[in-house]
């Protein structure tokens, strides 16, 4: 079985996939760490050089490129879902999965973050739910055609594989 995690940054899709894999003795893969390895440098230093035009097309190209083995749940970056074909690929070669949280949580896990994001570095506080309030509203139409919805609070890894069980077999 083949998952795509999707959701907005700070969502859990790192987080959550990894605890899934490991709770389904399924292999984990992070797109964003695939990308990562593939050119050398972080995110943030890819968007400094080349700007986020070439990240979309890079991240495209990892997500097709990259070859899956059959059961591995897969987290992808929060916008690639809404570029080019990237959603109607994943849903044709295995299934989504939305984790859904409002603006104001994922602000407040954001704000907390160690890691850089480079689309909301130096946003904080008001500035930062409200940049997220309006991102999301421009991204729900993608998240919401995937497979499985879920509710980002109260996950957990049973929840989680029940959800996708529930398809598998249908
Ligand atoms: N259920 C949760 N409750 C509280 N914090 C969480 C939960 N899931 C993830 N986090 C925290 O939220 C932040 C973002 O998680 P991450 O997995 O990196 O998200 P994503 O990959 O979707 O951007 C991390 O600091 C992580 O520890
Ligand atoms: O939402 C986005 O456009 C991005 C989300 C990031 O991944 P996470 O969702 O894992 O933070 C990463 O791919 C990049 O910084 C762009
Ligand atoms: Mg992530």
């Amino acid at each position: 079985m083949r998952v795509f995690f999707i959701g907005f940054m700070g969502c859990g899709k790192t987080t959550w996939s990894r605890k899934l894999a490991n709770h389904l003795g399924y292999a984990f893969m992070d797109l964003d760490h695939i990308l990562e390895a593939k050119v050398g440098m972080t995110i943030a230093e890819y968007f400094e050089q080349y700007g986020q035009d070439a990240f979309r097309q890079l991240e495209s190209q990892v997500l097709k490129e990259t070859e899956y083995p059959e059961n591995v749940i897969v987290s992808t970056g929060g916008g690639l879902p809404c570029f080019f074909d990237n959603l109607e690929w994943m849903n044709a070669n295995g299934q989504t999965l939305y984790i859904k949280l409002t603006p104001q949580t994922l602000a407040e896990r954001l704000d907390k973050g160690k890691t850089t994001r480079p689309l909301i570095a130096g946003k904080h506080g008001e500035e930062l739910v409200t940049f997220i309030a309006g991102k999301l509203a421009e991204r729900e139409g993608f998240y919401n055609q995937a497979t499985h919805i879920v509710n980002g609070i109260d996950m957990s890894v049973e929840t989680l594989a029940d959800t996708i069980s529930a398809r598998a077999f249908q």
